[in-house]
C-alpha cells in the first residue's frame, strides 16, 4: 500500500540566531547546529493509510516537535513532509483540503476547548472553518451524529466544555477534529493526561474510530504501556533523532536498541508499581 504520509529528513532547531531571513520564506538560522537547540536531527517516518504508527520517547526527544510539522504548525529547518505526494506546508498555506485531511489532537483537552463555549459551538467553530466539511441539511442531527461517533449523548451538545469531565473533553477534542473528515489524525500525548480507566476508554474508541472511520493515526506517547493497545508500528526517538522503527510486535516484544529496552524496563517497573 502507499504511504499516506511521508516525513522525510525532518530536522529542526530552537533557539539559533536568524540569517537575517527570519520572517520571510525560508527558515534559516545561521550556526544552528552549534548556537541553537536541535530538536528534531534528520527524522524520517511514513504511515499508510489506516495505519497507527506511534512514536515514543522520553520528554524532550522531539516527538511533540514532529507533531507540530506534520500538523503545520512548526515550520522546519530542513526537509519535507507530505501528504499523498502533496507537499503539507505551514497550516495557514496548506490548500483547504489538506487542512482538514490531517487533524490534531491534543493532550489536555481542558486547555485545548474553549471552557464558556458549548459542545455544539465548538463542532460548528470546526464546520465555519471548513465549509466544505458543514452538513448540507439538518445540523441538529449531523451534531448527535458526529457526538454519537464518540460515544457521547446529544444532549451534551448545550453542556459548556468547561462542565465536562477531562474523558469527555478528550472525546470533543476527537468529535471536532472528526467533523471534518479527517485522513490522518496526529495525536499528541491525547491519553496523557487522563486516569488509567479513562485511557483505557479513550484508545479503544480511537481504535474503532480508525476502522469506522478509515483513519491513519500517528500516535505521539512517552508512555510505552499503552502502545501495545494502539499501534501497528513503533518509532523511538531519542535526542531528537529516530533510534529504532519497526512492526509494535518486534519493538515492544523484541528491541534491538539498548534505549528501547531501557524504556520497556521502565513502563513494566511503572506497571508493577500500578
Ligand atoms: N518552541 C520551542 N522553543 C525552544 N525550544 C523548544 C521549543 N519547543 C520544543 N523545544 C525543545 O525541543 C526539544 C524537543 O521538544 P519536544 O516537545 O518536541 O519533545 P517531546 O519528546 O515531545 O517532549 P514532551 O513530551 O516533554 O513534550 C526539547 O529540548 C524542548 O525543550
Amino acid at each position: 500500500m502507499s504511504d499516506l504520509l511521508v516525513v522525510s529528513d525532518l530536522r529542526v532547531t530552537f533557539g539559533g540566531r536568524p540569517n537575517g531571513r527570519a520572517g520571510g520564506r525560508t527558515k534559516s538560522w545561521a550556526r544552528r547546529g552549534r548556537t541553537g537547540l536541535v530538536a528534531v536531527d534528520g527524522v524520517s517516518l511514513r504511515v499508510a493509510p489506516e495505519e497507527t504508527l506511534a512514536v515514543v520517547g522520553e520528554s524532550g526527544s522531539g516527538k511533540t516537535t514532529v507533531a507540530r510539522c506534520v500538523v503545520g504548525l512548526q515550520r522546519p529547518d530542513s526537509g519535507s513532509v507530505t501528504f499523498e505526494g502533496r507537499p503539507l506546508g505551514p497550516v495557514g498555506r496548506r490548500p483547504p483540503e489538506l487542512q482538514r485531511a490531517v487533524q490534531m489532537v491534543f493532550q489536555d483537552p481542558r486547555s485545548s476547548l474553549n471552557p464558556r463555549m458549548t459542545v455544539a459551538e465548538l463542532i460548528g467553530e470546526a464546520w465555519r472553518t471548513h465549509p466544505a466539511a458543514a452538513p448540507a441539511g439538518d445540523r441538529p442531527a449531523a451534531l448527535r451524529r458526529v457526538l454519537a461517533d464518540v460515544g457521547l449523548d446529544g444532549d451534551v451538545a448545550a453542556r459548556r466544555a468547561g462542565d465536562l469531565s477531562g474523558g469527555q473533553c478528550q472525546r470533543v477534542s476527537i468529535a471536532r477534529a472528526l467533523a471534518v473528515g479527517p485522513r490522518l489524525l496526529v495525536c499528541d500525548e491525547a491519553v496523557s493526561a487522563l486516569d488509567v480507566s479513562v485511557q483505557a476508554q479513550i484508545l479503544r474508541l480511537l481504535v474503532d474510530l480508525r476502522s469506522s472511520h478509515r483513519l491513519a493515526l500517528l500516535f505521539i506517547t512517552h508512555d510505552l504501556g499503552v502502545v501495545h493497545q494502539i499501534a501497528d508500528r513503533v518509532a523511538v526517538m531519542r535526542g531528537g533523532a529516530l533510534v529504532e522503527e519497526g512492526p509494535a510486535g518486534q519493538v515492544l516484544g523484541a528491541p534491538r536498541h539498548e534505549y528501547t529496552r531501557t524504556l520497556l524496563d521502565a513502563a513494566l517497573d511503572l506497571g508493577a508499581e500500578a
